[in-house]
């Protein structure tokens, strides 16, 4: 029989990153004001790898301005915007932006506008669009490169009846790659596919695990023997049916959980969440720093939050009171409960030699580096096409990519006045129009224990050299940049690699075995890795933990 847990009376959290500061935001508003609330932050910052930055353009590179103010720019180091959709996790992430009266900083990118809608995949040396409605699936179909020999995988792909690679079914999982070679054929999987999951994790489609990044294509085709969604009823009916069947019932309570909070959420705030109503991402005008500002200085004025910086936490053990945290500074102290907000690979560092076997499992989630290069151009316009930006598949040579580049971003059409449409100059965000690019640089890439990997580029001058070679070559941008700047985001994306469920199931028995429930796991490493997941399941978690459940933070994925 397991123990009850002690009242909480002091709670540490390990790490200052979004997930950290959210856990302590969540805690500090369902914690009685006289626990007190410690957050510990390795470097002398947090935020993580949320940065934004604003750089001054000497009023001489203004082209054609001739005036003698100084202007300046912000640049993004790490991610750009925030998605808007129904989901929870995004409802709730706006429900934050309100509270902390960020309302006024918002600026909302429609769906329907040039930046949401126009995105590109590069493909024999030509920027191809990707369709954004029926129409435009048979105008490019025949016209872009990209898509030839993709009709005929699409056509077959309700009729193929293949199974995953026996290895892969027996760890119930499969990589996306295989996955997408299976139902469609290697035209969809390496040059669409993968450039999607460029965008977005910087990884590789043939390690990364279809059932936790993909779950819904990955059930979709165990019910029905197909992803494509069909339009007849019964197909319907009886995908839902098998699914809520299949649905573990702690999944079905935190999703109805889920559905309860977004109901009541919207309800109270109409008139904010109808500014949303058609967005498709939405931006700051000071840039995504503004969140952790807002985090931080609402933290700051608690009296019982602590945010100690440059405290690197050193390990990480149960005794009979709470959990010890220890620091490279030599302090140790207890707490009843700790919250680790760290990635997964530095929570096996602290718990390497007091819960081993935690440890070896959190070793399983890998993560990358992308070298994030951001330029401006003070020349407003200058990029062949306007919109989101656009994605290199793997299906490029490497004679084409070199450089190892997994994307362009056109940040001057998310922030420009009227989201990218050329009607209306001028920038919501920069005191100057201008062009800003970003190039995201390595991924996996990078990984040199692969055959196809090369070194990491961590070098700033050789990153813009680089950036600058390849938006030259592939868009025809030969202009001395007004500013430039590259940031080497060290190990910024977990990987969720095939097993990462299994994995889990691990990670969940192993903290609640080595510590009772009084430690719980957030962050981008286990359940989602961007901005608008790792706020909601730090909520969860600090909700579970305020309500005296011993929980591991995993219970949402259904572990
Ligand atoms: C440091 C670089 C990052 C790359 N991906 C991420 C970061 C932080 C994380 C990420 N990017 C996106 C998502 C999905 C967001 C969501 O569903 O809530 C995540 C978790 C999508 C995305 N990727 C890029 C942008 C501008 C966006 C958001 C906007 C949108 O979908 O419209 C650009 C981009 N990011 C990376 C690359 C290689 C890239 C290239 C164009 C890596």
């Amino acid at each position: 029989m397991t123990s009850a847990l002690r009242p909480i009376s002091s709670v540490a959290v390990l790490g200052g990153g979004i997930s950290g500061l959210s856990t302590a935001y969540y805690l500090s508003r369902l914690l009685p004001k006289t626990v007190p609330i410690t957050i510990y932050e390795a470097s002398g910052r947090v935020g993580g790898y949320i940065e934004s930055t604003k750089l001054q353009l000497p009023a001489a590179s203004i082209d054609g301005a001739g005036g003698e103010k100084n202007e300046d720019v912000l640049f993004e180091h790490g991610p750009r915007t925030l998605r808007v959709s129904k989901r929870v996790s995004s409802l709730n992430m706006f429900d934050l932006i309100n509270s902390l009266g960020m309302a006024d900083e918002l600026i909302v990118v429609p769906k329907d506008s040039a930046a949401a809608r126009n995105r590109y995949i590069y493909y024999k040396g030509r920027i191809n669009m990707i369709p954004y409605s029926l129409s435009s699936i048979l105008r490019f179909y025949f016209s872009q490169a990209l898509f030839r020999g993709m009709l005929p995988e699409v056509i077959r792909e309700p009729f193929r009846r293949n199974q995953p690679p026996k290895e892969m079914r027996e760890q119930e999982d499969e990589t996306i790659g295989s996955f997408m070679n299976r139902r469609f054929g290697p035209r969809i999987a390496d040059r669409l596919m993968s450039g999607v999951i460029h965008g977005i994790y910087a990884g590789d489609i043939y390690q990364l695990s279809v059932r936790s990044i993909l779950e819904y294509l990955w059930k979709r085709e165990r019910t029905t023997g197909s992803i494509i969604p069909f339009p007849f009823s019964w197909n319907r009916k009886q995908t839902q049916k098998k699914d809520e069947a299949e649905t573990p019932a702690d999944v079905n309570l935190y999703e109805q959980r889920g559905k309860d909070y977004a109901v009541q959420v919207v309800d109270q705030h109409r008139s904010f969440f109808n500014r949303l109503e058609g967005a498709s991402v939405v931006s700051f005008t000071k840039g995504m720093q503004s969140i952790i500002n807002h985090l931080e200085d609402y933290l700051s004025a608690l009296p019982n939050v602590t945010i100690k910086r440059n405290m690197s936490v050193t390990e990480l053990k149960n005794v009979v009171d709470g959990v010890m945290v220890s620091t490279a500074t030599g302090e140790s102290h207890t707490y009843s409960r700790v919250f680790s907000a760290m990635p997964a690979r530095k929570l096996a560092e602290i718990t390497e030699f007091t819960a081993p076997g935690l440890s070896q499992c959190l070793k399983r989630i890998p993560s990358v580096s992308v070298n994030v290069v951001n330029l401006f151009f003070s020349k407003p316009r200058l990029l062949p096409v306007t919109g989101f930006g656009y994605l290199l598949p793997r299906a490029i040579p490497r004679s084409d990519n070199p450089e190892r580049a997994l994307g362009v971003v056109f940040d001057s059409d998310t922030v420009s006045k009227d989201a990218g449409e050329g009607k209306i100059p001028g920038s919501l965000q920069d005191s100057v129009d201008g062009t800003k690019v970003t190039v995201m640089l390595g991924g996996h890439w990078w990984d040199t224990t692969k055959e196809e990997g090369t070194p990491a580029v961590k070098d700033a001058e050789e990153a813009i050299t680089n950036a600058r070679t390849l938006i030259a070559r592939q868009m025809g941008v030969t202009e001395e940049p007004a500013l430039a700047q590259s940031t080497f985001q060290e190990s910024c994306i977990p990987q969720y690699v095939v097993g990462h469920a299994a994995n889990l199931k691990r990670i969940h028995e192993a903290v609640l075995g080595g510590f009772g429930g009084k430690v719980a796991v957030v962050g981008a490493s286990y359940l989602g890795v961007s901005v608008n997941d790792c706020v909601y399941y730090s909520r969860i978690a600090a909700e579970d933990v305020v309500a005296g459940r011993r929980v591991s933070g995993l219970e949402a994925s259904g572990v």
